[in-house]
């Protein structure tokens, strides 16, 4: 059976999740599954995830394909017919697309195996709070065979072209840490300042010295960002706020750069508690190891690229973005590299829209490259 890799993709665009809350997804994901041939097939659960494996039929190795298959909290602004069904939830990093590509490709092996064992690795809570490193750790201590020799992975990129792959050797994307911190003060009437501590005013200051690190504190020949995503603070207009929060992430190219950075943030955050007699509290929620492509595997897949000709090939920059793919990279060789999307607005924006034309030659991609193997 063909399998509509479009229409898929639109049904998988219809019901983003958060996290660990990828029911529906999972449960669509397993339902395609199921009209696929089943006799080289095992599926293994993990959570909201699953694991399939193609039993090749000459393998010496096990090649890994892994997807991502939660969504975002935006609210979708593209007007599409095929919007998001639940409020305030999107597939604004592409996640539907990656997930039907890993079908398309398991479609693909599940009828003509390849010669070596393949496994698809179908990965909660990419965004938040990160799913491949306790994937990888219940892999190795419950099903090391599926723990494969080389591991890959795409991500949608929108500012390529379609039909365009991109990656290089080495570090891909950066080290990234969550940023959590939250201002206590004391809650009062409007009329009567004095006899509060406003925490509107201490969370101002804050944001703009955090924004002084990168700038001031941190070698400018190392790539670093501190970005805060949300500010809250107070109830009502004529309530003086005793709550206020940050709420970010950090991204460095270097390990060592993140912990300078925390450190200054650490020193900032104890004086807006001196300046503004409040309490902090900072948590640095999760955070996802670099990604760092092997290699020999980066040069071979972009060799296999080029005498493949079908797609061109472009040599990546290094990107802040984070993934938690990263964390299987650690330990397993592998390459994660940018697919062309062509949409006319980037990743994590409202209006966010691959361009479905990726779809088929991405996958028949695939499968040829996993068939040479
Ligand atoms: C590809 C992509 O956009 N990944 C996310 C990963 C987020 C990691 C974590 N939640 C954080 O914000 O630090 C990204 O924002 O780069």
């Amino acid at each position: 059976m063909k399998l509509e890799l479009k229409e898929l993709r639109q049904a998988f665009h219809k019901i983003p999740e958060p996290g660990f809350h990828e029911f529906q997804t999972k449960q669509l994901i397993e339902d395609v599954i199921a009209s696929f041939p089943q006799e080289h097939l095992e599926i293994v659960h993990w959570r909201t995830g699953l694991i399939v494996k193609v039993t090749g039929t000459e393998p010496t190795q096990t090649i890994g394909w892994r997807t991502d298959i939660d969504g975002l909290p935006i609210t979708e602004q593209t007007g599409v017919p095929f919007v998001s069904e639940r409020p305030g939830f999107m597939h604004a990093c592409g996640h539907d697309v990656h997930i039907t590509i890993a079908l398309g490709l398991l479609g693909a092996l599940s009828a003509q195996p390849a010669k070596q064992h393949v496994v698809i690795y179908f990965q909660p809570a990419e965004e938040s709070p990160g799913g491949a490193l306790p994937m990888r750790e219940w892999v190795k201590a419950n099903r090391p065979d599926l723990l494969p020799d080389a591991f890959y992975a795409l991500h949608v990129a929108p500012e390529l072209p379609v039909g365009t792959i991109s990656t290089k050797p080495g570090i891909l994307f950066a080290n990234t840490s969550e940023l959590y911190i939250d201002l206590h003060g004391v809650e009062g009437h409007a009329a009567f300042p004095h006899q509060t501590t406003d925490m509107s005013v201490a969370v101002a200051h804050l944001l703009i010295q955090l924004q002084s690190i990168v700038s001031r504190s941190i070698d400018p020949l190392e790539p670093s960002v501190v970005t805060i995503g949300k500010m809250t603070s107070g109830t009502v207009q004529n309530i003086i706020s005793g709550h206020a929060r940050l709420e970010g992430t950090i991204r460095t190219m270097n390990a060592e750069v993140m912990t300078r950075i925390k450190k200054r943030i650490e020193a900032i955050v104890a004086g807006v508690e001196q300046a503004f007699e409040c309490e902090a509290t900072i948590d640095y929620g999760s955070s996802y190891h670099q990604v760092f492509n092997t290699p020999e595997l980066a040069e071979a897949f972009q060799a296999f690229t080029e005498v493949d000709g079908e797609l061109d090939f472009v040599v990546a920059k290094e990107a802040m973005t984070g993934e938690d793919f990263g964390y299987f990279l650690q330990e397993v060789p592998g390459v994660l590299f940018w697919a062309g999307a062509a949409s006319d607005y980037g990743l994590h924006n409202a209006k966010m829209l691959p361009n479905e034309a990726m779809l088929e030659p991405i996958a028949a991609f695939l499968e040829r490259f996993f068939r040479s193997q």
